[in-house]
């Protein structure tokens, strides 16, 4: 089965700027793929390469294993890259019945997708009504007309209320869990957190990092408060390893899975050890990404 994703050393380059520099990625069938970092880093120019809005200075890229200006390249790809240009006077049902005529799917296609992105009950009304949130959802169920397998989301949730973003996220996860690949870009952390299966972080045009958001946060250490702490440390590291066992801020971080908590709580309670907390120890993606790139601050916008 061909991957959703695949560039190749990837690059643009504007006169002397290089926007894009040699970015390589790959986006699995079935996964939400976040694509983060702060404004100006290379993220639009990178999604406008893999729809062959922009040509690639150099590199390469496939897209459901087509390359751009093939036959059929982006048949079976929906995408919302820019504000979407809809009709103000015209309903939101109306407005995906003239693309749908473009994208030569039918009116039923239409209810299918105002109900995927829940506006139904809204469909009659005009455009210019909605709120944003409406709109952006609006934007998406286009993209959804041609039932895509692969859908590729510039900033989705840009410029949105807490309550439209929350509408975004559970609308991706939804499109996520009913087997669509997603990549969306986004420059803030916290949105990339709660619903990206794995994400690339990148600055200045290049990829600085690759992974699971669990991996890139680290979360695999544990602390554990508990009293007294001599003990607790002496049967932590009879059991995992001296080198897994460290003491910090008065309580035990103890490099291992969560899922194997448990058990070290069952061995320090037997020594006679009271544990009053146990938990994973997590890296904030805020703090990984000041890490990677020198920026931060909440967003990283
Ligand atoms: N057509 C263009 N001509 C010259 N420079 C450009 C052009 N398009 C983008 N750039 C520059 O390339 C760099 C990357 O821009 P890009 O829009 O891809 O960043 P981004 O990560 O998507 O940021 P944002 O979230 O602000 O859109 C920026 O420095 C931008 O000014």
């Amino acid at each position: 089965m061909s991957l959703p994703v695949e560039t190749d050393r990837l690059t643009k380059r504007y006169g002397e700027l290089v926007a894009v520099d040699e970015v390589t990625l790959t986006v699995r069938p079935g996964e939400i793929y976040g694509f983060l970092g702060p404004n100006g880093a290379g993220k639009t120019t990178t999604l406008r390469m893999l729809l062959g809005l922009v040509r690639a200075s150099s590199g390469s890229v496939r897209l459901l294993g087509s390359a751009p200006g093939s036959p059929g390249h982006l048949e079976r790809v929906g995408a919302l890259i820019e504000g979407p240009g809809f009709w103000p006077y015209l309903s939101g049902r109306d407005n995906l019945k003239v693309l749908a005529r473009y994208a030569k799917v039918g009116a039923s296609d239409v209810d299918r997708v105002l109900d995927l992105v829940d506006l139904t009950d809204r469909a009659g009304d005009r455009y210019r009504t909605y709120s944003l949130g409406m709109k952006q959802r609006l934007g998406v169920a286009a993209a959804l007309l041609k039932d895509p397998r692969l859908l590729i989301l510039d900033e989705p949730t840009n410029g949105l209320d807490p309550a439209g973003m929350a509408d975004m996220r559970a609308l991706i996860r939804k499109l996520g869990a009913d087997g669509c690949t997603v990549l969306l870009s986004s420059h803030l952390l916290s949105e990339v957190q709660q619903i990206c299966d794995r994400v690339a972080v990148i600055a200045k045009g290049r990829i600085v990092a690759e992974s699971t958001v669990a991996e890139l946060r680290g979360d695999v250490r544990v602390k554990v408060v508990a009293d007294p702490l001599p003990l607790a440390a002496e049967t932590a590291r009879a059991l995992l390893g001296a080198d897994k066992v460290a003491v910090e801020d008065g309580a035990l971080a103890l490099d291992l899975e969560p899922a194997h908590a448990g058990r070290v709580n069952r061995e320090l309670v037997t020594a006679g050890v009271n544990v009053t907390e146990i938990r994973p120890l997590e890296r904030d993606l805020e703090q990984v990404f000041f890490e990677l790139t020198g920026q931060g601050e909440g967003n990283v916008g």
